[in-house]
């Protein structure tokens, strides 16, 4: 028998599906038993390829999987031996392997087996995994690793690849399996692939050259007797990827690994913007040291925080939540095995992938939303990766058209930019190449690569090798990629949806033991004693002095880094609350002073961040809306049920509304003549007035979409039993979570940058609700709320102005680029 060639074939009971991905020396097929209908698995290794050692080295792997049952190990369940073949049936693990999740984090959303997670755990900005993830898959590689070295057995070939996932395990199953650690909501991470295991006798070294080489100890990149330690290196290498998306070392081949290695002289750098928590990466340096002696052991790594402090996980959803959301849901049988898998029955009724979320998928990462109707291209206003769009010159007062009338376009193909691209098998590579040494004469099989091509070195080399590395699919084309199949087999409505997390009252976690004394955790609490729900919150002094509290704590701890003197409480310097803030139907900021570009600069930085938070949510509901053009009409049957996903509808569109309303004030300055007629003729704000025309006509466009979804017969149900939404309330908390989220990067003495970018943002937010008709829940305007948005604009400004001197004295590059955003601000700055 040759499984090799053949998908229809079977291997004892077991048949075979389809082909999941190729390692050095086997493929591996996913398979099902012909009666108990359990789905496996199938590794199968054509033994006349395997020299002696690697022969020894697979019977070693058999041997050791017959004998261990670990909650975070691959189970081996059986193993046949047939003709020129050894066939390892093991568990089969549908969310595919590490290197792929991490590699696809911000591409959750498009994922349909992997879309719920960013929900409640999105990827760390400029960074790796969300912080939850990264802790719970550590504790499970800790949990396998003590497991291993309880039987003195030693991996050497700790991976991203070889750590596969599986959904969160259900009730039943933790019931079942009372070791299993980690939070039971996210995806269960597992230890594979033994082949290089062995034995290891205390006192014993190994002294084979194996494993991959990016993950590699140095010991053994120097072909050094190494022992257990060499997988701590590993790990810290896993961790790192986690941590940061990225490998920590990364060369064309092991000598310039080990030199690169040797070079860093046990510095390990992390990404300046990017927050990562100091005891992981306190973990990560101390896991990451050259010499063995000099790293941490087994004892203290599992000692760590990061391995011992619980996981706060403060998602909505269950395994059993998900397993049992999921039931109902119906899709094709010929639908590929990733959504299959996660919806087992099929379902004539549901539409296929929609324009929509197609336009949205094309775009990327919910951290980049775009404009559906057209791609933007260059202009002059271009900062922190934003650009303006080019739009005929058209005065927008006169021209553009009033919601009521604007007609919906959205279910018009013309306006809706797909990149078919994307649907491009973008895995598939001609290049030959491996970085799995499998001995020492094969070390230096190492193709060249430039660095650009290394950043993508283990994507690229899955392909090459065969494997793939994502959740797995039926039918095997070569390499896989999700995106590469047709939309229309992308068949996916996701049944529950929740708030993402900040929208969440106290989402912040708050009780990480490991940090309960640290002014982080200090301003933490002191901002989850703040309102949470704006509209109805009195201005009492209990939050106002919790929010004067916590930005005093900031204060306090950065000014002597700033200029040696702790400088007065902001509080302190706050003007006396004289009355009522005034109110008038001009934009706040506008004052005599102010230029008609200031003043359009101005609206469009609140309009802006406002914008983005409605891109948020709506990209986060897309791809629970499976509509086209076809299907607009038809929309009615689309299968809507879940509370929380028609809440984020509703929030999104309320939040498109308030954008509209915002970008309409400006629209109103202009025309109403409050501003100078020179002015308006100037290029500059000719070009800055299309701006304005094309937000204004996207956002129209957006919300007439989110007002169909909304209107639709299946929401209607759903809609009387959801709360409404208030766009105040939304920019309210977000600001708040921003500002806070600010603070603590601020005071963990990482991110200057970006915690000053992020304060620009919290106080457009909060400036934002102090334009045009502020109206609350109760429909009155809450003098009590606007003075206590302008206290905290006022806190955030003097962080802001010590940030900003903290960046011009310390990091002149960085400095240049404030100073250069101060200068010429524009539109849709800082908001990238
Ligand atoms: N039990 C499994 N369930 C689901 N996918 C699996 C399973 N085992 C392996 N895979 C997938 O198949 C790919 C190939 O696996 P294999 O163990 O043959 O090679 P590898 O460990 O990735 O590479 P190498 O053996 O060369 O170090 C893996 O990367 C993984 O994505």
């Amino acid at each position: 028998m040759n499984a090799h060639s053949n998908n229809n074939q079977s291997i004892g009971p077991y048949v075979i599906r389809s082909e999941i991905g190729r390692g050095s020396f086997a493929i591996v097929y996913k398979g099902k038993h012909s009666e108990t209908k359990r789905v496996v698995s199938i590794k199968s290794v054509l033994t006349k390829k395997l020299t002696k050692k690697l022969l020894e080295n697979l019977e070693s792997e058999i041997s050791i999987l017959k004998e261990i049952r670990h909650v975070h190990v691959v189970e081996l369940i059986d193993c046949i031996k047939l003709g020129r073949f050894i066939h390892l049936i093991m568990e089969y693990c549908s969310l595919g392997d590490l290197s792929y999740f991490i590699r696809k984090r911000e591409k959750f959303s498009s994922i349909p087996s992997l879309a719920w997670i960013n929900v409640d755990h999105p990827p760390v900005y400029k960074a790796g995994l969300n912080e939850t993830l990264v802790r719970h898959f550590m504790k499970q590689l800790a949990s396998a690793l003590q497991f291993l070295r309880s039987r003195s057995l030693i991996h050497r070939d700790v991976k991203p690849q070889n750590l596969l996932l599986q959904p969160p395990p259900t009730e039943a199953f933790l019931e079942e399996h009372p070791q299993f650690i980690g939070s039971p909501k996210l995806p269960m991470l597992k230890l594979a692939d033994f082949g290089f295991a062995r034995y290891l006798q205390t006192s014993s070294m190994a002294e084979t050259l194996c494993g991959s080489p990016l993950y590699m100890a140095p010991e053994i990149l120097r072909y050094e007797k190494y022992d257990a330690k060499a997988d701590l290196w590993s790990v810290g290498a896993v961790l790192y990827e986690m941590a940061v998306g990225k490998p920590p070392f990364k060369a064309p081949n092991h000598v310039e690994l080990l030199r690169r290695i040797q070079r860093a002289k046990d510095v390990i750098r992390f990404p300046e913007e990017a927050f990562i928590h100091s005891d992981i990466k306190a973990l990560i340096c101390s896991l990451l040291k050259q010499n063995p002696a000099d790293r941490i052991d087994y004892d203290q790594f599992f000692a760590s925080m990061v391995i011992t402090a619980p996981v706060i996980d403060e998602s909505s959803l269950t395994g059993s939540d998900i397993q049992d959301a999921v039931k109902g849901i119906n899709i094709p049988s010929s639908s590929p095995a990733y959504i299959t898998d996660f919806f087992p029955k099929s379902n004539p009724n549901n539409p296929p992938g929609g324009l929509l979320r197609q336009a949205f998928q094309a775009q990327g990462s919910v951290q980049q939303p775009t404009n559906i109707s057209q791609r933007r291209h260059s202009t002059r206003y271009v900062q922190d990766g934003t650009a303006l769009p080019h739009a005929p010159a058209v005065f927008p007062p006169e021209s553009a058209p009033p919601a009521s009338n604007f007609p919906s376009h959205f279910n018009s193909k013309t306006n809706l930019a797909i990149s078919e691209h994307k649907y491009h098998n973008n895995h598939v590579s001609d290049k030959s190449s491996t970085f799995v040494v499998v001995d020492r004469n094969n070390v230096n099989s190492f193709e060249h690569h430039s660095d650009d091509e290394i950043d993508h070195v283990q994507n690229r080399d899955r392909s090459v090798n065969g494997n793939s590395a994502s959740p797995n699919e039926d039918v095997f084309h070569g390499s896989f990629s999700p995106e590469s199949l047709p939309s229309n087999t992308q068949t996916y409505i996701h049944p529950r949806r929740i708030p993402i997390p900040y929208m969440k009252a106290n989402a912040y976690p708050p009780h990480n033991p490991y940090m309960s004394h640290t002014p982080v955790t200090q301003l933490r609490r002191a901002f989850e004693q703040t309102p949470i729900s704006l509209p109805n919150a009195p201005s009492g002094d209990s939050h106002e002095s919790a929010l004067e509290r916590a930005l005093n704590v900031a204060n306090a701890k950065l000014n002597h880094g700033i200029d040696g003197v702790a400088s007065k409480s902001p509080i302190q310097s706050l003007p006396k609350q004289t009355g009522l803030p005034s109110r008038t139907n001009a934009p706040v900021n506008q004052t005599i002073h102010k230029t008609l570009m200031e003043v359009l600069e101005d609206l469009a930085a609140k309009a802006n961040a406002v914008f983005h938070m409605a891109e948020v949510k709506l990209v986060q509901v897309l791809p629970s809306l499976e509509i086209d053009d076809a299907q607009y009409d038809t929309l009615k049957d689309a299968r809507l049920t879940s509370a929380s996903l028609v809440s984020l509808v509703k929030e999104s569109l309320t939040l498109y509304q308030r954008d509209i309303e915002l970008l309409q004030i400006a629209f109103n300055f202009v025309s109403t003549g409050l501003s100078n007629k020179d002015e308006k003729n100037t290029s500059e704000c000719r070009e800055a007035l299309e701006w304005y025309q094309k937000r204004y006509m996207e956002s129209l466009e957006k919300s007439e979409f989110l007002k169909a979804v909304v209107n639709s017969y299946s929401f209607a149900n759903t809609l009387r039993i959801t709360k409404p939404a208030f766009a105040s309330q939304l920019i309210y908390q977000r600001a708040l979570d921003i500002s806070r989220n600010a603070a603590t990067s601020e005071l963990s003495g990482n991110d200057v940058f970006s915690s000053f970018k992020s304060y620009k943002v919290a106080n457009n937010l909060l400036e934002s609700l102090l334009e045009g008709e502020f109206s609350t829940p109760s429909g009155t305007e809450d003098f009590n709320n606007t003075f206590t948005i302008q206290k905290l604009i006022t806190l955030i400004s003097k962080r802001l102005d010590l940030l900003q001197g903290k960046l011009q004295g310390s990091l002149p590059n960085v400095a240049d680029k404030v100073s250069e955003g101060l200068a010429n601000v524009t539109f849709a700055t800082n908001y990238a």
